[in-house]
């Protein structure tokens, strides 16, 4: 396929520190899962994606971690197409920063929604479990985002988050665009 009929997203993957968010990137990239815990300063990696039969290159930004006084920076909104916002399902603390990262990007970008998926990872952890299915349900449904649990460790529903991700962005780009709305989340 030629680079000018490739369609190019930019994802970045945003949530509170350990949350998993670099395993599931390395997963979906490498097919990989390490147990040791490196944390993050900043990382993009880039895959080509065949969604609903056609290819995307997707961009993904792996982000260090946030907390409740992270600001979202133009890094997090300039050409960013979609976000993936991951909590563990084995953490309160990471299921409420979730709300409080959604709304901060809203704020910044000066919009009421963004293409985003709510990923529970950690499923594999239902023993240490903190945040039921049906919590994680609600907060996407109030944000009208799809919600999904994953695992990086056991590989459970990795590509669905990047295909979730995708097919929000795809809702709302008018064919044959290739950046992001102005009006949407990004200040090109
Ligand atoms: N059991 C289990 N452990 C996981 C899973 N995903 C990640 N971990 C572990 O959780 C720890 C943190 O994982 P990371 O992927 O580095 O988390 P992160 O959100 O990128 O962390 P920061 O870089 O600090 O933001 C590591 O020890 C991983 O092995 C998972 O699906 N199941």
């Amino acid at each position: 396929m030629s680079g000018d009929s490739l369609k190019r997203r930019k994802i970045a993957v945003l949530g509170s520190r350990s949350v998993g968010k670099s395993s599931l990137v390395k997963q979906f990239i490498e097919n990989q899962f390490m147990d040791a815990y490196y944390p993050t300063i900043e990382s993009t990696f880039a895959k080509t994606v065949t969604y609903k039969g056609i290819e995307y290159e997707c961009h993904i930004i792996d982000t260090a971690g946030q907390d409740e006084y992270s600001p979202v920076n133009a890094q997090h909104a300039i050409g960013i197409h979609g976000y993936i916002l991951v909590y563990s399902i084995a953490s309160r603390n990471s299921f409420d920063m979730i709300q409080i990262i959604y709304d901060k990007i809203v704020d910044f970008c000066g919009v009421t929604d963004i293409p985003c998926v709510i990923v529970g990872s950690k499923c594999d952890l239902s023993q240490s479990r903190q945040v039921q299915s049906s919590e994680g349900q609600k907060l996407g449904q109030k944000n009208g985002a799809p919600w999904v649990e994953a695992s990086a460790k056991e590989n459970i529903n990795v590509g669905k988050v990047f295909d979730l991700c995708l097919q929000e962005i795809e809702k709302r780009t008018t064919p044959n665009q290739v950046e992001p709305q102005a009006n949407r989340c990004v200040v090109m």
